[in-house]
């Protein structure tokens, strides 16, 4: 067998695909944005065929980049934005409604309505999870009371919901399969995490029938068969995994313990608790990391919203930077001065606060305050945001040793930022030499599934480090820095109307 391996990566703002060789070597990429559509203040949606035809192109364009034809492929593997919800018929395979995104706060009320039933106990005790518009569960009973005649297709047993891997599965087997992974099941507020299971008694509480949902395989399993039609030759999906998750394993974080963290559009940390579900006394989130060969891996989950977004922010709202990669030299040009302070609040705030309700803020500001104060307050954000949620999971978990957090994604890109992180952490930040490592996570799990690419010890020996940031800032600083952090956060959570 050849060991090429087609790992498609269906994010928040681009669907992207990669083929790795049986080298674990990136040998092509395909790579599409595709339109995001607001209709109220707080609400995100994708058209559901957006996603996947732009999968289907990057597909192919990931093949003809590598130079090869589908039938050298062995396996696909699926990583895709979590959370996010499509609803579709069974027999024409229409979505019934846009998918509606992670990020959206539609359903903000629900979540208010049922903490105040005092719901919250139980959805957390079961699901890992809290009543936050975040999960899936209540994007779907959304859906069903708002789309007119859906409610009633869907008690007719007529209606699927899916994650977006679920989704993509659905139309590249042409409507065989209706299945997801374990990863993306635990972040749907439906799904038992102890159990391994659908929880009948959630399902009743956010009001979705059973009858919605996809089966639930391992991360690594056989999902189903791509039709002829669609690359020229049959494919077998053999890996899916949540982004957040599949990066987990990219990052061969598999002992307990490790934490990677990927700053994209937001930011995730995972760390790997083993095989017990460790429950957050700190408002961190219990996930499942990867289900393989019928076990369970967990892990803690720190979830920040705003991370590159804030350096968009710069970008398109602001204007004072051209590029991404323009906020290094701005930042840098900033006097060494009292430090502003950006809390990046713009879709309210993730863990460990959960506060739909914040907006963002920004304090110190002086008469010569500038764009440079504005770029490195931004890059700091990410730093000071990651600092607490390492902090909450230091609290939940005592691991031995020192935490060294293994970092992925975009921003990881900008030494700055790296080496602040580092500072306010005081601890080691490793970036490794692959950056595509939520891509090569879900090749993983297919590649070895189909017998193709070695096992996890050879896998992680494959992890090789391009750069270490090593802490350098001094204690006192740092503390002063964290303290003016705290408080401009517990300022910013006081709501202004
Ligand atoms: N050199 C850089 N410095 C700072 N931020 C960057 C840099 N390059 C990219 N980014 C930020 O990283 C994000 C893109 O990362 P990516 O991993 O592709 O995100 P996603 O998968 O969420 O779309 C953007 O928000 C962008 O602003
Ligand atoms: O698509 P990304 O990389 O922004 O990831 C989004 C996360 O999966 C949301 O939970």
């Amino acid at each position: 067998m050849a060991g090429f391996i087609l790992a498609i990566d269906q994010g928040t703002t681009s669907s992207r695909a990669i083929v790795f060789d049986k080298n674990m070597e990136n040998c092509g990429v395909g790579q599409e944005e595709f339109p995001q559509h607001f209709p109220h203040s707080g609400w995100v949606e994708h058209a559901p065929d957006d996603l996947w035809q732009s999968t289907l192109r990057v597909c192919r364009a990931a093949l003809e980049a590598a130079s090869l034809e589908a039938s050298e492929i062995s396996a696909i593997g699926i990583t895709n934005q979590r959370e996010t919800a499509v609803v579709w018929d069974r027999k024409t395979g229409e979505p019934v409604y846009n998918a509606i995104v992670w990020q959206d706060r539609r359903t903000a009320a629900f979540c208010e309505k049922l903490r105040q039933d005092g719901r919250e106990p139980l959805v957390s005790e079961k699901t890992g999870l809290l009543l936050d518009p975040y999960f899936s569960g209540t994007k779907v009973a959304w859906v069903l009371d708002n789309v007119k005649g859906a409610r009633a297709r869907a008690d007719a047993g007529e209606l699927a919901f899916g994650t977006v891997d679920s989704w993509l599965i659905w139309n590249l087997t042409k409507g065989a399969r209706h299945v997801t992974d374990a990863t993306n099941a635990s972040r749907t507020l439906l799904f038992n995490i102890h159990s391994n299971s659908w929880d009948e008694e959630l399902c009743g509480l956010l009001g979705v029938p059973m009858s919605l949902l996809p089966e639930v395989l391992d991360s690594a399993a056989d999902f189903g068969t791509s039709v002829e039609s669609l690359f020229g030759a049959p494919l077998p999906i053999c890996g899916v995994a949540g982004d957040q998750q599949a990066a987990t394993v990219g990052q061969a974080c598999f002992a307990p313990g490790m934490v990677k963290s990927t700053y994209g559009t937001g930011c995730f940390a995972l760390l790997n608790t083993g095989s017990e579900p460790v429950a957050s006394s700190n408002r961190l989130l219990t996930t499942i990391a990867y289900r393989l060969n019928g076990e369970t891996t967990y892990a803690l989950e720190g979830s920040i919203f705003v991370a590159g977004a804030a350096v968009q922010w710069l970008r398109d709202g602001l204007g004072v930077i051209g590029a991404a990669s323009d906020t290094q030299a701005l930042a840098e040009q900033a006097a060494d001065r009292d430090p502003l302070y950006l809390v990046p609040a713009f879709v309210g705030l993730g863990a460990p606060h959960w506060d739909p309700d914040a907006r963002g803020a920004v304090f110190g500001l002086t008469r010569d305050s500038g764009p440079s104060d504005f770029a490195r307050a931004a890059l700091e954000s990410v730093g000071y945001q990651t600092r607490d949620l390492i902090d909450a999971m230091q609290a939940d978990w005592a691991a031995d040793g020192e935490t060294v957090l293994r970092v992925d994604g975009g921003m990881t890109a900008s030494d700055w930022t790296m080496q602040f992180l580092s500072d306010i952490l005081a601890a080691p930040v490793d970036r490794p030499e692959v950056l595509e490592t939520t891509a090569l996570g879900a090749a993983w799990l297919a590649g070895h599934h189909v017998g193709a690419w070695p096992g996890m010890e050879e896998f992680s020996s494959h992890w090789r480090l391009q750069k270490r940031f090593a802490p350098g800032m001094l204690q006192d600083k740092r503390e002063k820095l964290l303290k003016g952090w705290r408080e401009a956060v517990s300022r910013t959570r006081k709501s202004l109307f």
